[in-house]
């Protein structure tokens, strides 16, 4: 995998893993502000809802109370049997009835179970009936009685009148707070949810649960009548709306914490409950006024729809693009090319060419890195250049001193051989010879013997400078070995190779009597032909030279002169 997959990978994962803390760490913080916000919505309903319905009910409350307890209702209602106490008290509820906004009474009495009922159908006589503890139509009664709350308010269906009404049930009691019955009116539930009002808000949904948990009224009508829990299903409890048990158990702790702190209005309980699949807030709070709970369901996917998000998902996802895209092009640019051309470049040096391609100098730590590295390039080019014009030089000095006799400083056998190889050459191409001399110092082991070899050597060296002088200054001389030289003499004729052999033996002589130490030479001379091989020159030029040491040395012989060429041709 490139270097620049690994990076991209790399900060795309990092992006990622931090995308997704920030996600979490949003999620984590907008429940908590829902929450929070659900609480206050569910503060500011609940007094909302508190003065409205309070408002609403409470003069109807305040005539009840009053009624119940009027004297003459508590004096009916210890003798209930009595006709002028009855009479009385039902003087006093057409009053009452013509005052309340229902147009309807209920008296209850404990003492005979008789229940008048009184909807202001133009006639003062009051439907009556007797309750009974064992009908379930008449428990309310009963458990009423039992609960010894002065006030209850109870959503039921009249049967007889075909309504749902909200009855306030006030509780009769004498000075000694003896229980004698119950009394009170009814509101119409429609009209109650017209003064209650609808606040309209889509995702909110407020329930009124009474004391004991049942559902009294919901804030939609039309909820109310699809879920059937009022009317059809009058005694439905708030945890029925619920399937989860631990968000039944929930809400009815909620319910428990409220009942455990009465008379605290505004006191919130909240928590995250499912309805028909869909998370909601539910928030409950007592409303003491009228005993009851108010329960608010908010909707969090509609009031905080996760489509809001989408937009800001699309942003995200479109920057995490854009900045990989960025990313790559810098790290591409500033980072990768960079490198790639620098490992080219190492490439090439190593290969052993200085001819760098052109480098990426970006202004960063590889940008300086390239540039050390074409400064060191140039720097090891200019060395190995120096080297090798030294090592050329002393290539050239060692060559030359292969060619050199150490002692004379004239050619040395090899350095013959080769003058000999391309003056042989010369004569093939142009048809032309060349001369060779051959020279032997006479009797050099005797100088030796009588006057060391230190002499001896002063002698071969004082011979070299008297060679060099008696040839021209394109002749080759030059140390066969021990005693003997050898000139090769290009261009050269009879005449001459016969002159420069006499000048030098003659040269020799003159130069080294005035030495003090007389020697002398003696010479071989050839002429060599085109078609001659170097053997056969040198073998010509060393019998001629046999030749002059036999004739008594100090002496020229040319080879194919003076009768010697028939003792020299092969
Ligand atoms: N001092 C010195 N002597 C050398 C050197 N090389 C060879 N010799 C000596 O040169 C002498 C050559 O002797 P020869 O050429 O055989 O004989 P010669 O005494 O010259 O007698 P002819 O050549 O017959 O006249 C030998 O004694 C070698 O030891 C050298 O470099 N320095």
């Amino acid at each position: 995998m490139s270097l620049q997959t690994r990076l991209l990978g790399l900060i795309a994962g990092l992006l990622f893993a931090a995308s997704g803390a920030s996600w979490l760490a949003y999620q984590q913080l907008s429940e908590h502000l829902v929450q929070r916000w659900g609480q206050q919505v569910a503060e500011v309903q609940v007094r909302y809802d508190s003065a409205r319905l309070v408002q609403s009910l409470e003069r109807e409350i305040s005539l009840a109370q009053k009624m119940a307890n009027a004297p003459v209702m508590i004096q009916w209602a210890h003798q209930p049997d009595d006709p002028a106490l009855k009479a009385k008290a039902l003087g006093q509820l057409k009053e009452f009835r013509s005052s309340v906004s229902d147009k309807s009474y209920f008296v209850a009495l404990l003492a005979n179970r008789h229940y008048y009922y009184n909807a202001g159908n133009d006639t003062d006589t009051p439907f009556k009936y007797l309750l009974d503890p064992d009908d379930a139509d008449d428990s309310w009664f009963f458990t009423l009685v039992n609960e010894a709350r002065d006030l209850s308010l109870d959503v039921n269906h009249d049967t007889e009148l075909g309504v749902t009404k909200l009855w306030i049930d006030v509780l009769m009691k004498d000075e000694n707070d003896q229980i004698l019955g119950v009394m009170g009116t009814g509101v119409e539930l429609a009209t109650l949810l017209e003064d209650i009002g609808d606040v309209g808000q889509q995702g909110l949904t407020t329930l009124f649960v009474n004391y004991n948990g049942t559902i009294e009224l919901y804030r939609e009508r039309n909820y109310l009548n699809v879920a059937g829990l009022i009317g059809n299903t009058p005694n439905a409890t708030i945890d029925g709306l619920f399937n989860d048990p631990e968000d039944k158990q929930q809400i009815l702790g909620m319910l428990q914490m409220l009942k455990q702190k009465p008379g605290t209005e505004g006191e919130v309980e909240s928590g995250l409950v499912t309805v028909d699949g869909r998370t909601q807030l539910a928030s409950a709070a007592f409303l003491p006024s009228i005993g009851w709970f108010e329960v608010t369901l908010l909707d969090l996917e509609t009031l905080l729809p996760r489509s809001y998000l989408w937009p800001l998902i699309g942003i995200f996802l479109a920057s995490l693009l854009l900045s990989l895209l960025v990313l790559h092009i810098v790290i591409r640019s500033r980072i990768l090319k960079p490198i790639v051309t620098l490992e080219g470049a190492v490439k090439k040096v190593r290969e052993g060419s200085f001819e760098l391609p052109r480098l990426d100098k970006p202004d960063n730590e590889i940008g300086r890195l390239a540039d050390h590295f074409e400064k060191m390039t140039r720097s090891l080019e200019q060395s190995n250049r120096e080297l090798e014009r030294k090592v050329a030089a002393r290539t050239d000095e060692l060559s030359r001193l292969a060619r050199i006799d150490p002692l004379t400083g004239l050619k040395n056998r090899r350095g013959l051989d080769e003058v000999m190889e391309e003056e042989i050459e010369r004569a093939k191409r142009q048809g032309t010879g060349f001369g060779v001399l051959w020279l032997d110092i006479d009797h050099f082991k005797t100088i030796n013997d009588q006057h060391g070899h230190q002499v001896g050597d002063e002698i071969l060296c004082r011979v070299s400078l008297w060679l060099k002088v008696g040839v021209r200054p394109y002749d080759h001389p030059g140390r066969w070995g021990g005693d003997e030289f050898v000139v090769v003499l290009s261009p050269c004729d009879e005449q001459t190779l016969e002159q420069i052999a006499a000048r030098i033996r003659l040269l020799v002589e003159q130069e080294s009597r005035k030495t003090g130490l007389a020697v002398t030479v003696s010479v071989g001379g050839y002429l060599c032909q085109p078609d001659d091989n170097c053997d056969a020159i040198l073998r010509r030029a060393d019998r001629a030279l046999y030749q002059a040491k036999e004739k008594g040395r100090n002496t020229v012989c040319i080879s194919g002169m003076d009768g010697e060429n028939e003792a020299i041709v092969d």
